[in-house]
């Protein structure tokens, strides 16, 4: 998107237009319509920016965006202060992209035209687009590489083996995480591949994963979006204008652990392939059933509207529960497990067919939560051992990762506190 010079926001930012006259022509820009009136492919609302510094990270409680890129890399340098070095140059690089600017200080086009750009471009023309970037780090980094044995979290545990799992190691694990999510794919793309392009030879990349349309709600003003087997997801979720219940399910508070994980959080990550030609063919009854939600509206079967509580008590004529004992709900329900909740974040995803003429897709779940011992461990134990909806369903990938409190300000950089 450009302004009325044709120059775009993001290069006008990139090519160091600061202060108050940057400020001036962004403001300008951000009330615009395009030529003939109409309105702007990307409204301001879904193109902003999101603050970078604060407390928590950004991309946790932020209303989940439209698009993810995922990516885990293993730290490849053994000198910690490399990886400092790094975690110093990456947060730079993200305050800059999340506020729509390029990666670097000379951008795609202004730099010595004999080295390589410190941008790669393909976000020259596009907004912020509510680009978040959230780091975390994995169990493996804690190991003897970089002296940080004594400083990982009882919390950060290695997650068990849960009855099902089929997990492929070479897309699970990491040293380190970064979420990325945005409402536009491309803006989401470009900061991971310019983070990989900044960590060359002290990073590679394990794995990564694209996702669309996520499949959790983190606000109240968002509309419960579907996942791929058209349920509504995301009902019964931590939203960011329940504070008290965050402070209780989300934050690290101190005494949890380190100190340096105050303010912080832990995030699971689950690859779950979905097997939808097969749940294609099972009748809506099943479907809603396996759930214990209706399908058109995400109610329970017990109730009418979809933010009415279940009542795991009620019989139907038959004298069973209306809601199954093994239905997803009602396994899942906070009521199971002591009141524990996730902050769950994920995205559909669809990797192409797999060549047997079936779609590779399913659910990136991510849920971000305060200790993954009370919380997704015993949630999941119960899931695979009991839940009607694991005939559809397989964990393929696996990882967990501690998220640090945010960075306060542009003399911060992400995990300073672990490396101090
Ligand atoms: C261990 C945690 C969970 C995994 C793994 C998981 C996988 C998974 N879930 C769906 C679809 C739905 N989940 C719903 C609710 C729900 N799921 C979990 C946890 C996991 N889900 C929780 C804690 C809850 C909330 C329970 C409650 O408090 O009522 C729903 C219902 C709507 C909603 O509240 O979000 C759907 C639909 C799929 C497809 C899936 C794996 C592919
Ligand atoms: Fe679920």
């Amino acid at each position: 998107m450009s302004t009325a010079t044709g120059i775009s926001r993001r290069r006008l930012l990139g090519l160091g237009v600061a202060g108050a006259a940057g400020a001036a022509a962004v403001g300008a820009f951000a009330g615009r319509t395009l030529p003939g009136g109409s309105a702007p492919a990307h409204t301001e609302a879904a193109g902003g920016a999101v603050p970078f510094y604060g407390r928590h990270q950004a991309g946790i409680t932020t209303p989940a965006q439209d698009h993810l890129h995922f990516v885990a890399f293993d730290v490849i340098t053994e000198k910690r202060g490399e990886l400092v070095e790094l975690l110093q140059e990456w947060t730079a690089a993200a305050a800059r992209m999340t506020q729509g600017k390029s990666a670097g200080p000379f951008g795609p086009v202004g730099g010595d035209p004999q080295a390589p750009p410190d941008d790669t471009g393909e976000a020259l023309d596009l907004p912020p687009s509510q680009l978040t970037l959230t780091i975390g780090f994995g169990p493996s980094l804690f190991d003897e590489r970089f002296g940080l044995a004594d400083r990982r979290p009882p919390a950060l545990v290695d997650l068990p083996s849960f009855p099902g799992d089929a997990l492929i190691p070479e897309i699970s694990g990491g040293d380190i995480c970064v979420q990325a999510c945005a409402n536009d794919p491309q803006v989401a793309v470009h900061a991971i591949r310019n983070l990989a392009r900044i960590g060359f030879g002290r990073v590679s990349v394990r794995y990564s994963q694209l996702g669309f349309g996520r499949t959790s709600s983190t606000s109240y003003a968002q509309e419960t979006p579907r996942n791929l087997f058209g349920f509504k997801d995301g009902t019964a979720n931590l939203k960011l204008e329940d504070a008290a219940m965050l402070d209780e399910h989300l934050w690290v508070a101190p005494g949890d652990g380190p100190g340096w994980m105050t303010g912080g959080t832990y995030l699971v990550v689950r690859k779950i392939r979905m097997h939808i030609e097969t749940w294609d063919r099972a009748p809506l009854a099943e479907q809603e059933a396996i759930f214990g939600r209706d399908k058109a509206r995400g109610a329970p079967l017990t109730g009418r509207d979809e933010f009415d509580e279940p009542d795991f008590t009620k019989t139907g004529a038959d004298g069973k529960p209306v809601i199954a004992e093994n239905s997803h709900v009602r396994l899942a329900h906070p009521s199971r497990h002591g009141g524990a909740r996730l902050l769950r974040r994920g995205y559909n995803y669809v990797d192409g067919s797999d060549g047997l003429g079936r779609l590779d897709a399913g659910l990136f779940f991510m849920a971000y939560q305060r200790d993954p011992r009370k919380q997704f461990i015993p949630i999941q134990m119960e899931l695979a051992r009991h839940d009607a909806l694991n005939e559809y369903i397989k964990h393929v990938s696996s990882g967990v990762f501690a998220c640090p409190p945010g960075v306060t300000d542009a003399g911060d950089f992400w995990g300073r506190a672990l490396f101090t």
